[in-house]
């Protein structure tokens, strides 16, 4: 296919797996919202194994979007509904890729959203290319990308023998959220913070992304992945790409894809003596969790990045489930000042911190020191909400929807940052250290994530909504 060809919008999206959990609980939604905003001009044929009319479709799409939240206005469900057509069946079976190509028929530019068991990812994609349904057409995957190197490389080779790489988008919905999207604009366009933004003034970054609930339901999906897979590999390495990364230099996706591949290039390959990970007390007796499970609930890791920018400034990353908060947020900590001669007490204000809360209600702060009345010092922050300042955005999966119908391929991980990323990991996985127990409601295993940070400045508690 003609490179030009794969940034025209689309005019169909085939939803695989439109009845599905993530369809109920987000994606559906996601779709009616950009019908809302005017943002949607596709047809939506949706495809999946249970033998439903239409008009149950319509049904189920009312009930989830309402039950997400969503204040569903009748007008705008109408016309979102009538795009909907369905087809159901096997994915397996020739026979629905027949009737699909006749749905879509013959100049149709589709993209094809696979929210689906990865499994069956790289069936899908052959049985389309089969059917040449993939001619000016893209393919958007979602999560997990492989479960490690190996296989994150077989489903590479397998989908680009049949794709090229601009038509394959693979999903990460933190690259959709706002507050990750405008880490790119705040460090470059501002000078006060790009000036900081090295190791000669920073001494350590911590990547923090802590959820104050357990595995729940989701006990059988979540116990053969484990936090270093769920969310470090993907979403906080990510996270990390674009804090670190050098200016792209345009505007195209591969500019700033570029630039994130090519800092997780520089990131050494993780180090199993820099990694403690945790289980909280009660995961063993969640439903579809193995009895004697060793799944990490927790994870927390150094590493290095061995670059002109950052050599020498460890990067701590913890990601937990069961936690006492739920918070995500990236902390620098920059060096300390001199010595402060000019105070009556000999003694050196606390250093420096820049943070950015990506969840929940994202915002930056910059926590300072004053000079408090004893001639000692006291904290002063900085901060701002995004919301406030910036507006309502739009949500991860309306970015990321819209994106892959409007041939946007920015906010997707590009082939060489998912192998990348899956390198770093992989001696985790492959030499993992035993699980310490932790108790719900904490933040994970204490004292041995604190050896981690030892001579470095400590994990700070992470900056919640409501702290003044
Ligand atoms: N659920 C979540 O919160 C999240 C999920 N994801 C990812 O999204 C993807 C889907 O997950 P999720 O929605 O939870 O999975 P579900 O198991 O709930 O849904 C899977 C969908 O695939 C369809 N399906 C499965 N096998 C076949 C088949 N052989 N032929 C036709 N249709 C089939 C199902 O159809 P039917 O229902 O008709 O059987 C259903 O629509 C996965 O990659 C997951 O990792 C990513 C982030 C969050
Ligand atoms: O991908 C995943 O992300 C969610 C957290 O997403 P958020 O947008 O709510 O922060 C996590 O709970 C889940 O385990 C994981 O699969």
């Amino acid at each position: 296919m003609a490179s030009d060809d794969n940034r025209k919008p689309a005019d169909t999206l085939v939803d695989f797996g439109i009845t599905g959990d993530l369809a109920r609980k987000m994606t559906l939604r996601a779709l009616y919202r950009l019908e809302r905003r005017g943002l949607l001009d596709c047809r939506i044929i949706g495809v999946a194994a249970q033998d439903w009319t239409l008009a149950q479709l319509i049904e189920h799409a009312k009930t989830s979007i309402a039950d997400s939240g969503e204040k569903v206005d009748e007008t705008v469900f109408e016309r979102f509904a009538k795009r909907l057509s369905y087809i159901s069946g096997d994915v397996t079976d020739d026979a629905l890729y027949a009737r699909l190509a006749e749905e879509l028929g013959p100049d149709a530019r589709a993209v094809h959203y696979l929210q689906m068991p990865p499994s069956l990812f790289g069936p899908i994609v052959e049985k389309l290319g089969a059917h040449d349904m993939l001619t000016g057409a893209r393919v958007a995957v979602e999560k997990p990308f492989g479960h490690d190197l190996d296989s994150a490389r077989d489903l590479n080779t397998r989908l680009r023998a049949v794709l090229a790489e601009e038509q394959l988008l693979r999903l990460d919905h933190f690259l959709g959220k706002a507050p990750v999207i405008e880490v790119e604009y705040l460090r470059f366009a501002n000078l006060a913070l790009a000036e900081l933004w090295d190791r000669h003034s920073v001494s350590a970054i911590q990547i923090t992304m802590a959820e104050n609930f357990g595995v729940e339901d989701r006990g059988a999906f979540y116990d053969p992945v484990g936090a270093l897979r769920d969310v470090v590999q993907n979403h906080l390495l990510q996270v990390l790409a674009l804090v670190t990364m050098e200016p792209p230099v345009g505007a195209g996706a591969d500019d700033l894809r570029d630039k994130t591949g090519e800092l997780l290039k520089s990131v050494s390959a993780a180090d199993p003596k820099h990694y403690v990970r945790g289980q909280y007390a009660g995961y063993l007796d969640v439903p579809g969790v193995r009895k004697d499970s060793d799944t990490e609930t927790y994870a927390a890791l150094r590493l290095e990045i061995d670059n002109w920018r950052w050599a020498g400034v460890p990067i701590f990353l913890r990601a937990g489930k069961a936690m006492a908060e739920r918070v995500t947020e990236v902390r620098l900590h920059l060096r300390r000042s001199p010595r402060l001669a000019f105070l009556p007490k000999l003694q050196q204000a606390e250093q420096n911190q820049i943070v950015l809360r990506i969840d929940p209600n994202p915002g930056l702060r910059l926590a300072l020191t004053a000079k408090d009345n004893d001639g000692g010092w006291v904290p002063l922050t900085l901060d701002s909400s995004f919301a406030q300042e910036l507006g309502e955005p739009l949500e991860p999966y309306e970015r990321l929807l819209h994106g892959a119908l409007v041939g946007d391929a920015q906010l997707f991980a590009r082939e060489d940052s998912v192998e990348e990323s899956w390198r770093i990991v992989q001696p985790l996985i492959d030499a993992a250290p035993p699980v310490h127990s932790y108790e719900r409601g904490s933040w994970g295993p204490t004292a041995e994530a604190d050896k981690l940070v030892r001579g470095h400045a400590k994990w700070h508690k992470p900056w919640t909504p409501d702290e003044v």
